[in-house]
């Protein structure tokens, strides 16, 4: 008998799925009720790039006075409308790409807004309700449900995003113009992200951390370059600050923290986390109750409390990652089709914030080991006497390798350079596979390269194996 599948949305969770499950011959719809990329391709992750990208261009030119090449300017204008559109435009044309994928696929692609409908907790299938743009309703029973509805931007009550001085990060994109001054509340790795791309841009950016530190969720080192850059292109990061209120000027905003002190600027830019998209798809007719801030709890193969039902990506708040939605999404399906499936595995999981300089990691955290909770041998190696980055100009940035004390397994890294995503790779490939350092030690690197720090930090740690 064909499995009827229903997925509530079209993102990385969803899309990945249904290509999955198609692949093993169910019948597969997908209900989105945007457009199929989900918030991923066409607001979040995809738009946040390919800014990051222009704005990278826009560093690079910078630095290469230095490299000895001279243009007429003295500071590179930007284009802002010629960003914009490309920003949109490449979304757009992600957004079609995989809608096209998935029809060639024979995934039914359905547009409208989908709630679960059974007329009680418990039965052993499930229906699920669409209500289409134009007002139609359409009643889709299914075997087994994916939840991938993904999650909104949170709203500060007092903060609200009015779209022309006030913005989320979705709203950025119709800016006629680079804001002169931008206060960029929450320092998250979208607010490093949003704060590093327009400093590169050459807006003015202040940024308002709740905490003592950027990026408090990441490598304390790495966040500690960050801000050295930061306070080296004239961003200031106001520490210890929550934003209570944000009021529209004249022309401008005002920031007014908890603690009494104003932020004055042009435009503010909220990057507060977001909430799951959970409130409005009739969980309580199936009988699933939502965890803290409304994810819906899953476990290590994307089970929800009730038979059938699956969730991932966002909407779960398991690592709110477009590769960790993606598998979540392919797991719940090899599992309600009776592949043999391993649990995903959080440990493994690379991820960059992709700040001029990037930060990657991968493993076990450098603080997962101060803290004694796991024990491990530890090497931290500046890029700087890297012969590859003397050429290239760079002076910050470094390569951490964590392995286990007696065998020398590979548990965890940490990469700062402005290709860190790239550079994470073996260190990924190491983790995943528990490669020791040695074997990171006798890989051959090119030379001169970046990477060539990474199998040199291997062959820092195997020196002092206890084995030696
Ligand atoms: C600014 C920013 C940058 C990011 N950059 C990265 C990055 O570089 N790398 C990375 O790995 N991750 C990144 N992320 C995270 C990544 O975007 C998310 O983890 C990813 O989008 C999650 O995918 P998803 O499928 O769960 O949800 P989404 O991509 O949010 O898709 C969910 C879809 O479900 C639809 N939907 C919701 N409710 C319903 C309903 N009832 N019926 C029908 N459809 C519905 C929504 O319209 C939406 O299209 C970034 C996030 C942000 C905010
Ligand atoms: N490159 C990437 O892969 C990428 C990029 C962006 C986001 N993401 C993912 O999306 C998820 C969410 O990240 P995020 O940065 O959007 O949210 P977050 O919740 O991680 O960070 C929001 C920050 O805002 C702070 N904050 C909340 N209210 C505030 C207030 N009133 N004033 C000042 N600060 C306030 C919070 O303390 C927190 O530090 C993360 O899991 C992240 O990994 C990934």
């Amino acid at each position: 008998m064909v499995t009827r599948i229903v997925i509530m949305g079209g993102g990385p969770a969803g899309w990945e799925s249904a290509l999955v499950a198609a692949q093993h011959g169910a019948d597969v719809t997908i209900v989105e009720r945007d457009g199929i990329g989900g918030a991923c391709v066409l607001y979040d992750c995809v738009p946040s790039k390919t800014f990051i990208a222009s704005a990278g261009a826009r560093s690079a030119f910078h630095r290469s006075g230095e490299l000895g090449i001279r243009t007429d300017t003295s500071d590179a204008s930007v284009d802002l409308s010629v960003v914009h559109s490309r920003v949109k435009g490449l979304a757009l044309a992600q957004s079609a790409d995989t809608r096209a994928r998935l029809e060639r696929a024979g995934v039914r692609l359905i547009t409208g807004h989908a709630r679960f409908c059974d007329e009680s907790p418990g039965l052993a299938q499930h229906r699920i309700s669409v209500t289409t743009p134009d007002g139609g309703h359409e009643t889709l029973p299914a075997d087994v449900v994916l939840i991938a509805t993904g999650a909104t931007p949170r709203v500060v009550p007092g903060a609200e995003p009015d779209g022309e001085r006030i913005l989320n990060w979705r709203q950025i994109y119709d800016l006629p113009e680079l804001p002169s001054h931008l206060v960029v509340i929450g320092s998250g790795v979208t607010g490093a992200e949003f704060a590093s791309a327009y400093t590169e841009m050459g807006v003015k950016v202040t940024v308002v951390s709740s905490r003592d530190r950027v990026l408090p969720h990441e490598d304390a080192d790495a966040a500690a370059v960050l801000e050295d850059v930061f306070a080296e292109r004239g961003t200031t990061v106001v520490k210890y600050g929550r934003a209570e209120r944000v009021e529209r000027l004249p022309d401008g905003v005002l920031v007014r923290l908890q603690d009494g002190r104003t932020i004055e600027a042009s435009h503010a830019l909220m990057t507060v986390g977001s909430v799951p998209n959970t409130a409005d798809i009739g969980l309580e007719t199936v009988g699933i109750e939502t965890g803290p801030g409304g994810f819906i709890p899953v476990d290590r193969v994307s089970r929800t409390s009730v038979s059938g039902v699956y969730a991932a990506g966002d909407c779960t708040g398991v690592l709110m990652l477009a590769s960790v939605a993606g598998m979540q999404g392919r797991i719940a399906m090899w599992h309600a089709l009776g592949e043999g499936v391993n649990p995903i595995r959080l440990k493994t999981v690379a991820s960059n914030v992709f700040t001029n300089p990037e930060i990657a990691n991968v493993g076990i955290s450098q603080q997962a080991i101060d803290s004694g909770e796991v024990p491990a041998r530890t090497i931290m190696l500046p890029l700087a006497t890297n012969a590859r980055s003397k050429m290239e100009g760079l002076r910050r940035g470094f390569v951490k390798l964590f392995c286990r004390p007696a065998t020398g397994v590979v548990i965890g890294g940490v990469v700062v350079a402005p290709t860190a995503s790239e550079l994470i790779l073996p260190i990924a490939l190491a983790v995943q596979n528990q490669l020791t350092v040695e074997h990171l030690a006798h890989t051959f690197s090119v030379y001169p390269s970046l990477s060539g720090t990474i199998t040199e930090a291997g062959r820092q740690l195997m020196r002092h194996d206890d084995l030696d």
